[in-house]
Formats: C-alpha cells, sequence, structure tokens
C-alpha cells in the first residue's frame, strides 16, 4: 500500500509519464519534497515547471500549508517584499521566471533566504522558495544580471525536467491522458489515435512541450469527424504560418501619414522584436539588456503585438 509520501510513478498528482527521462525526474522530486530548502526548477517553456513544483509541495505536506504563485515578470518589488517579511508564515512561494526578478526583488529575497538560517525561526514560520525558471541562470550571473549569491542560496536542490522530445514515449502517453480528459470535457466518446499521428507525435519536436501538446490535441480533438484522431501538422501552426504570410506580403497603400506611420512603426516593433526574441530563445530579460529597454517596457510591447516568446524558446541562436 502507498502512504501518503509515496508517489504513483505514472501520476504523482497527475503528472503522466513513464520514459527514463521523466522517471528519474519523478524520483528525485519525491526525495526532495520533504525536505524545506530551497529549489530551482529548470526546463524549457511548458515542460511542467509549475506541475513539478506543485508535486514537490503536495507530496512534502499533503497540501496543508498554503501553495503561491508569483510570475516574476510581473509582480512588483513591494508585493513581493511584503509577502515574505510581512508577518511570518508557513508556506511554499513558486517564483516563476525567476531571471526576471528586479535588483531589488533580488536583493529582497536574498536577505529572505539569509534570515531563513537563524536557527531561532520556528519551522512553522518558514516558506519554501520553490524557483522556476527557462534561462540559464549561470549565463545570466555572468552577464550581470542575476546575483551569483542569490543563485547559490536558491539552488540547494535543483531539478532539470527534461524536454518533452527527449521523454520517449510520453507525447503518446500524454496525448491519451488528454483526449480522455477532453473527452469528459466535452461529453463526446474517446478517439483513438490513427497511426499517422503517433508517427506525428514521435517525430514533431515539440518546442512548446506540454503545453503544446495539450493545446494540439484539444482543437484536433474538437475538429475530429470520426472515432479517430488524425492529424498532420498542428493547424496552430498552418494559421501562423498563413498569417506571417499575409503580414509580410502586406503592404500599406493608403495616403494619410499618421496611418501610414503607424503601419510602419507597427511593423517595425513586430520584426524587431521577432529577431530579438530568436537570439534569446524568447527570453525576456536578455531580450531586454541586449535592446536596452526596462524588462517591464518589452513586456509590454511583446503582449500588445500578442506575440508567444515561447516559439521563439527552440529557436536558433541570431546574432540581434
Ligand atoms: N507530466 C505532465 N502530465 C500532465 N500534464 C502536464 C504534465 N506536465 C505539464 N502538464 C501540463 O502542461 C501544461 C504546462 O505545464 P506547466 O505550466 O507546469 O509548465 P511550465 O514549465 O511551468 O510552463 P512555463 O515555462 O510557461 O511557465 C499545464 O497545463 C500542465 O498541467
Amino acid at each position: 500500500m502507498k502512504t501518503s509520501h509515496s508517489i504513483n510513478q505514472e501520476n504523482p498528482i497527475g503528472m503522466i509519464g513513464a520514459s527514463p527521462a521523466f522517471l528519474e525526474h519523478v524520483r528525485l522530486l519525491s526525495k526532495i519534497s520533504a525536505s524545506k530548502a530551497s529549489i530551482v526548477i529548470f526546463g524549457e517553456t511548458g515542460s511542467g515547471k509549475e506541475m513539478a513544483a506543485r508535486a514537490i509541495h503536495h507530496l512534502g505536506n499533503n497540501g496543508n500549508i498554503p501553495f503561491v504563485s508569483m510570475n516574476c515578470g510581473t509582480i512588483s518589488e513591494e508585493k513581493l517584499a511584503n509577502y515574505l517579511f510581512d508577518k511570518p508564515k508557513n508556506a511554499a512561494l513558486f517564483l516563476d521566471e525567476i531571471e526576471a526578478l528586479s535588483t531589488k526583488g533580488q536583493i529582497s529575497l536574498l536577505r529572505y533566504l539569509q534570515d531563513q538560517q537563524s536557527p531561532d525561526l520556528p519551522k512553522s514560520e518558514t516558506i519554501r522558495i520553490i524557483a522556476a525558471t527557462s534561462a540559464d541562470l549561470l549565463k545570466l550571473v555572468e552577464a550581470g544580471t542575476f546575483r551569483p549569491d542569490l543563485l547559490f542560496r536558491l539552488q540547494t536542490f535543483s531539478v532539470e525536467i527534461p524536454p518533452l522530445r527527449e521523454r520517449h514515449g510520453d507525447a503518446e502517453l500524454l496525448a491519451k491522458h488528454f483526449i480522455k480528459q477532453y473527452s469528459a470535457k466535452y461529453d463526446k466518446p474517446i478517439l483513438s489515435l490513427h497511426p499517422d499521428t503517433l508517427r506525428y507525435l514521435s517525430r514533431h519536436n515539440w518546442p512548446g512541450n506540454i503545453r503544446e501538446l495539450a493545446n494540439f490535441i484539444h482543437r484536433e480533438f474538437l475538429i475530429a469527424d470520426g472515432p479517430t484522431l488524425r492529424a498532420g501538422l498542428p493547424a496552430n501552426q498552418m494559421n501562423r504560418r498563413k498569417g506571417e504570410d499575409r503580414r509580410a506580403g502586406e503592404s500599406y497603400t493608403g495616403h494619410d501619414f499618421n496611418e501610414a506611420k503607424a503601419k510602419a512603426i507597427e511593423n517595425f516593433e513586430k520584426s524587431f522584436l521577432s529577431r530579438l526574441l530568436s537570439g534569446t530563445h524568447g527570453n525576456v530579460t536578455l531580450a531586454a539588456k541586449k535592446a536596452g529597454k526596462e524588462r517591464r517596457a518589452l513586456g509590454k510591447l511583446i503582449k500588445k503585438h500578442g506575440i508567444d516568446k515561447r516559439k521563439y524558446a527552440d529557436s536558433p541562436q541570431q546574432n540581434t
């Protein structure tokens, strides 16, 4: 019989996977869950970092203490400092995109981690820090944007979630899992996977990892005609390509100066951001540094143009 601290390797609180790479990761998760020490979870976008953080939290304390999630790219320095220092609490704090933490935020977190070393601090008053990133923090330390002392304090443990393309056979397991979920959600029969789809699942590179796979299955599930899910190139990729082709061929033919200027600026911003993000594999902090802009401002610009930075995670390195 399993105890509450044991881990079901195929499904530790909903985490699906049976590849050796995934199971190794699961073993490590279960080992470190019992500790209160801080952790950094590395992994590509959509690979399951937040889910792993929740698994660590859940396995370590049965979910009895709160799990609070903050994105370092959008959280204000004040909010983070208030959360850490306002009043003592027992919680797990998930800090996503830790590489995006501002200089002041880094100092607050470092101070918090140093204070936590105090032997006088009751165990019931500790916040376990679980940080996640798709960036190479050592490179950011070298580049001078991330404090080395913070990295070393944070990284009592580190876990690297393998990208889906390295998890042999897991895409199929996950696809079946998502089909079951969508069939329950839409009250439709479960679909089987066509051999073409199976081939596609194992050959596709999955730069957006499990999030990309879930979206792909979701869409194909909804448009499937028969009892089989048959798909090749995800339509979102096709739509994106069509959209990009259309935009590339687009030229403004009106005569209004302001409209023409606005259009030219929009096109410039889009292509500039696209090149910039390709060169940093979608890392906004690094992109902001390269472009000489505030990270927050660059993030706003990326949002304004509806650009999905995740699609650049797998792009070849370019000079921008
Ligand atoms: N092993 C898994 N089994 C089932 N679902 C998973 C698994 N890993 C991730 N997912 C699902 O994939 C999606 C992306 O996962 P998650 O948000 O944890 O990724 P992430 O690495 O934190 O993403 P980001 O880098 O964008 O913050 C979520 O919907 C999550 O539920």
